[in-house]
């Protein structure tokens, strides 16, 4: 039998992002605009795209939600360009409490999904990089999935990358396009960006989506290369370190194929696994 093909086109907006806020929302605009006129339905920004990423911004630039420039901004892109848009990141107020937010936005310009970071970005590479997300921001504590045209679509952010289980229990709830808006850095980016999101991808049977800002020159210095990842394990987008978008066709049917051929998800050993106990130091 012939299988449908089932096609979403996206774009991954891999923006400049500086310390103005006005400016910033307006680049990405643009860029929004610009990626409609390639057809994208489903259209993505960077983590932290209004802002510098950094512990000591977080507060300065936090707004709550749906309540403010950044929101609002995002709600009338997604309603003027009549598409999906994966807001990137950028950081949420509610009581006190700070987090690192992904919002997503329908054609009608209406908040559909969003996604507080899970796992925070709290890493100490001496030479390399240290970073304390934990010092400003509470961890978000529950997953997040919008449906595309009966496409389930999951959240991460950056760091969440790195745990395969929030994937995993992702694909068990019938996802098959998972998006990280991400910023990975100098020391991190070149080995294990790419790598990461290829694993993810192959484990779950998945689009991959990760986007990244544009590289700066100052402050954090983001890696780019937003990359677009296919359920084989095979990237089939990737920018490179300035501003650009990736506009890529995603066959879900790619999805199927895999899933069938390679039928890992029923072949699971469950029975030994669960009878195993093992601590983790
Ligand atoms: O995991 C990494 O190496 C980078 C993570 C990161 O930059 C983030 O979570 O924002």
């Amino acid at each position: 039998m012939q299988s449908v093909m089932r096609t979403i086109r996206t774009a991954l907006i891999q923006s400049r992002v500086g310390a103005n806020r006005s400016e910033n929302l307006e680049n990405a605009r643009k860029l929004i605009s610009q990626a409609k006129t390639l057809g994208a339905q489903l259209i993505s920004l960077p983590e932290c795209f209004n802002s510098p990423y950094g512990t000591k911004f977080f507060n300065e630039y936090a707004e709550s939600i749906p309540n403010g420039p950044t929101s609002e901004m995002l709600s009338k892109a997604a309603k003027d360009n009549n598409v999906y848009l994966v807001g990137g990141t950028f950081p949420e107020i509610e009581n006190s409490k700070y987090y690192n937010t992904c919002t997503v936005w329908n054609p009608e310009g209406k908040l559909i999904a969003k996604y507080r970071k899970m796992h925070l970005f709290d890493i100490d590479i001496p030479g390399g990089i240290t970073f304390k997300e934990s010092d400003v921001l509470a961890a978000g504590n529950s997953l997040a999935t919008f449906d595309l045209e009966g496409t389930k679509i999951g959240l991460g952010i950056c760091y969440d990358l790195r745990f395969e289980e929030l994937a995993k229990l992702y694909r068990l709830q019938g996802v098959e396009i998972l998006i990280y808006p991400a910023a990975f850095n100098l020391t991190t980016g070149p080995l294990h960006f790419e790598l990461l999101q290829r694993g993810r991808a192959i484990d779950n049977q998945v689009f991959v989506l990760a986007i990244s800002p544009a590289r700066g020159t100052q402050g954090y210095i983001a890696w780019g290369h937003s990359q677009i990842t296919n359920p084989w394990g095979k990237v089939i987008g990737q920018a490179k370190e300035g501003e650009e978008i990736v506009n890529v066709d995603l066959d879900l049917t790619e999805c199927d194929k895999v899933r069938q051929q390679i039928p890992i998800f029923s072949q699971r050993r469950n029975d030994i696994y669960d009878t195993i106990k093992v601590g983790i130091k």
